[in-house]
């Protein structure tokens, strides 16, 4: 075995003397202040350092139920703790807050393919809290915030993922026991896939259709206890396990619930929005679309989820692309240089650095306002729920699509050691691709902001008022036709996208006008299903070049004036490198000449070339743990080749010198080939 020395790699270690900026500013606005990054590190040391974790141990080795076991096991030791530092902080719902936000990061060190825990306050907490009415909450809030019980979100069927309405669990209600009956009419009428439901929780809010008077009143929530909190066996009428292997989330528990006579309480149904009277009697919410209020909620949070994500994937392939040494430029350079130092190498990592930082941003700004219309709705205004759920859809759809094709790119990135589970790439793109489809398949996602963008431009054209983020469309309907001039700055970029955007819904609009003539307004629609959701793309890349814009004006306001430079050429590279990969969409209503295409690209070129001596910065001030990079490729002292080697030498495979299928197989199999 090679002797192994573990200084930091000279070649990384160059990489960082080079950096004009101050690494830690750049962290500081990361994570909005040096307080709160020193409250980061604090809480992520807080749960790393426990030994009793066994972080060291390589999971991806253990059985399917050897995995579930040790996630359980410890999301048992953090939750535990994670109770008793809320406490400590001051048990205030902000600080709460502050422990979830910064577990986001931690608990991609300690649960790699998934939180066997990760539903109970995510959807299943959530939706008491935004459903349930006062009497309710102070019932169950308790509960769940003390982890007494532990539960799930019970809504998708074995039939039915997408189009909930069509779901078909029933609550039946009873007016003499008031009490409802659940029941599980067909096998398409399993609940399958809620997280954790397997054989973790307790307790599950199930989405039903409710049953009253004999007559369907549409999909509500219900608290339905499924296990017994002693025995942990399923409760009376209930089927309940786990629907097996997946191609990730391993350790998430996803299970299968059916309910045969179940029968609940009358205060179970959640009913802080629609309303049952012990009668029978039901109350229409104001706004039915208020029982949907958790999966925007998580759709909001996947953005963040996708900044953790990419993060990782870029500080991996940035450290091992400036240790990795590889194929001359010149045929005859004697040195071989760093593989970072091939422009298309920088093509492949730079502009997922700069597309990290406008996601923050973004996922920041999203965060902001869905607190904002969540309390406009607390007080009876519903006026702004579309365009938050057209552009929580949208989002969710983009980000989470790009986080899945990026970390592909990252890994490929990284050659053949990308391949190696120990890179960390494996793992990391098996949640993003769980995330394209969870919490609204991508497709259907986009559709739901086509829909919002075609009444939006129906709107223009009539001269009515407009939402904030849809005001572009103005502009194109006042403009008539006429192309939108190029010009080259940042905001003229933006105006170029937001043409190209218009352009598109401008034309979907049309087709589907021209298919109505022929078709019912859903067939002419559906027939247009494509440019829709190109349509929906296009404006997604509009608020996210918008935001990057404005948050990026107000940033450079307050940061030095070598991180100012870091923060302009993101923004430079993020914008050119979107404009140049929607150059189609672009011409068809943008007056874009070959010369413009051409200044564009020596702009990437130069913009890359300038990233060249701020990537290392940039990714070591996303300041990410080791433990939470996670990746042999990635570590901050960049000794990739003796990590490999280390990590190599845990294969179960390499704890003994001849395996027994020599002598059961190989063996006999040789002698007989003599
Ligand atoms: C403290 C905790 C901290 C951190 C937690 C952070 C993160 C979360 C952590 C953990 C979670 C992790 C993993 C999650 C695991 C995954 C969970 C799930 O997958 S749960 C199941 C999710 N399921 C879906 O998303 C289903 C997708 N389908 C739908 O949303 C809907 O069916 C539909 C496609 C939108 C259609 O709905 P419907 O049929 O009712 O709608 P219509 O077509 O009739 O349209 C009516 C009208 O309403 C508008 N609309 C629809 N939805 C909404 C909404 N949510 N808000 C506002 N408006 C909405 C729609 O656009 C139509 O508008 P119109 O055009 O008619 O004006
Ligand atoms: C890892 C994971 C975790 C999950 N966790 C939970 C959970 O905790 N709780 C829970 O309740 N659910 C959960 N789900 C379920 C998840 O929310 C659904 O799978 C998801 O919403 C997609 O629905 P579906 O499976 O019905 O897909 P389908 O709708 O069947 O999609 C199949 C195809 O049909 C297309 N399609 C469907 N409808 C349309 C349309 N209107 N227009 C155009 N194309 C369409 C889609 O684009 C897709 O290509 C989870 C799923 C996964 C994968």
């Amino acid at each position: 075995m090679p002797a192994i020395s573990k200084t930091i790699n000279k070649d990384l270690k160059e990489e960082r003397d080079k950096v004009k900026f101050n690494i830690e500013e750049f962290t500081n606005w990361f994570y909005g202040g040096s307080e709160k990054v020193l409250e980061k590190r604090k809480i992520e040391n807080y749960f790393l350092s426990d030994k009793s974790l066994n972080l060291e141990t390589d999971t991806s080795y253990l059985s399917y139920k050897e995995k579930y076991e040790e996630a359980i096991r410890r999301s048992c030791i953090v939750y535990p703790k994670m109770l008793k530092l809320h406490q400590e902080l001051g048990g205030t719902e902000e600080d709460f807050r502050k422990i979830m936000d910064n577990l986001r990061y931690t608990m991609s060190a300690i649960q790699k393919e998934g939180n066997p825990f990760m539903l109970h306050f995510g959807m299943f907490t959530v939706t008491i809290m935004n459903l349930a009415n006062d009497e309710q909450l102070s019932e169950w809030l308790p509960k769940c915030v003390n982890c007494e019980i532990l539960g799930t979100y019970a809504q998708t069927e074995l039939g039915h993922g997408t189009f909930i309405k069509k779901l078909e669990t029933t609550a039946t209600y009873d007016p003499k026991t008031k009490e409802f009956v659940l029941n599980t009419p067909t096998l398409t009428a399993y609940k399958w896939w809620p997280g954790n439901l397997g054989h973790t929780v307790n307790h599950a809010i199930v989405m039903a259709q409710l049953y009253t008077k004999g007559e369907c009143c549409g999909i509500q929530p219900f608290i339905v206890q499924i296990r017994d909190l002693e025995t942990h066996k399923p409760m009376p009428g209930i089927t309940v396990g786990d629907i097996g292997n997946k191609v990730g989330f391993q350790t998430v528990n996803n299970g299968f619930l059916a309910f045969n006579n179940v029968r609940i309480p009358y205060k179970n149904m959640l009913m802080k929005s629609s309303k049952l009277s012990e009668d029978g009697t039901f109350i229409k919410p104001k706004n039915a679309k208020q029982n949907y209020g958790t999966m925007v909620f998580v759709r909001v949070y996947m953005i963040m989820d996708v900044v953790v994500n990419m993060s990782r994937a870029a500080t991996i392939a940035t450290r091992y692309s400036m240790v990795r040494r590889q194929s001359p430029i010149n045929p005859n350079d004697e040195v071989e240089p760093k593989i970072i130092e091939h422009m298309t190498q920088q093509y492949k990592i730079f502009p997922a650095i700069a597309k990290v930082i406008i996601y923050k941003c973004m996922a920041d700004n999203l965060r902001n306002l869905y607190q904002q219309i969540t309390l406009e709705g607390t007080k009876g205004s519903f006026e702004r729920a579309p365009e938050l759920h057209a552009l929580s859809c949208c989002l969710k759809a983009v980000c989470t699509n790009d986080a899945a094709k990026t970390t592909e790119i990252l890994r490929l990135a990284c050659g053949g050691h990308g391949f190696l589970n120990s890179s960390g790439f494996a793992d990391n793109y098996k949640n993003a691709t769980a995330a394209q489809t969870y919490e609204g398949e991508n497709t259907v996602m986009l559709l739901q902001t086509a829909r919002f963008l075609i009444k939006s431009f129906t709107k223009a054209k009539n001269g009515e008022k407009l939402t904030e983020g849809v005001f572009y469309l103005n502009d194109f309907v006042k403009r008539n036709g006429k192309r939108e001039p190029f010009d080259d700055s940042i905001r003229g970029i933006l105006r170029a996208i937001q043409a190209a955007a218009a352009g598109k819904i401008s034309s979907a609009w049309k087709h589907i006008e021209e298919k109505k003539k022929f078709l019912t307004v859903e067939e002419a629609t559906n027939q247009t299903g494509i440019e829709l959701i190109r349509c929906a793309e296009l404006h997604c890349y509009v608020c996210l070049l918008q935001t990057g814009i404005e948050e990026i004006e107000q940033i450079i306001k307050n940061v030095s004036p070598a991180l100012r430079e870091v923060f302009k050429n993101v923004l430079e590279l993020y914008a050119i490198d979107n404009v140049l990969n929607m150059i189609g969409d672009i011409l068809q209503h943008v007056d874009m000449t070959n010369a413009d295409i051409d200044k564009l690209q020596k702009r990437l070129e130069a913009v890359l070339t300038f990233f060249r001596s701020s990537a290392i910065g940039i990714v070591d001030g996303f300041d990410l743990s080791d433990a939470v990079v996670s990746s042999t490729l990635g570590t901050y002292d960049g000794n990739v080749y003796e990590n490999i080697f280390e990590a190599a030498m845990k294969s179960p495979l390499n704890q003994e010198d001849v395996n027994k299928s020599f002598h059961l197989y190989l063996k006999p199999f040789l002698k007989s080939n003599l």
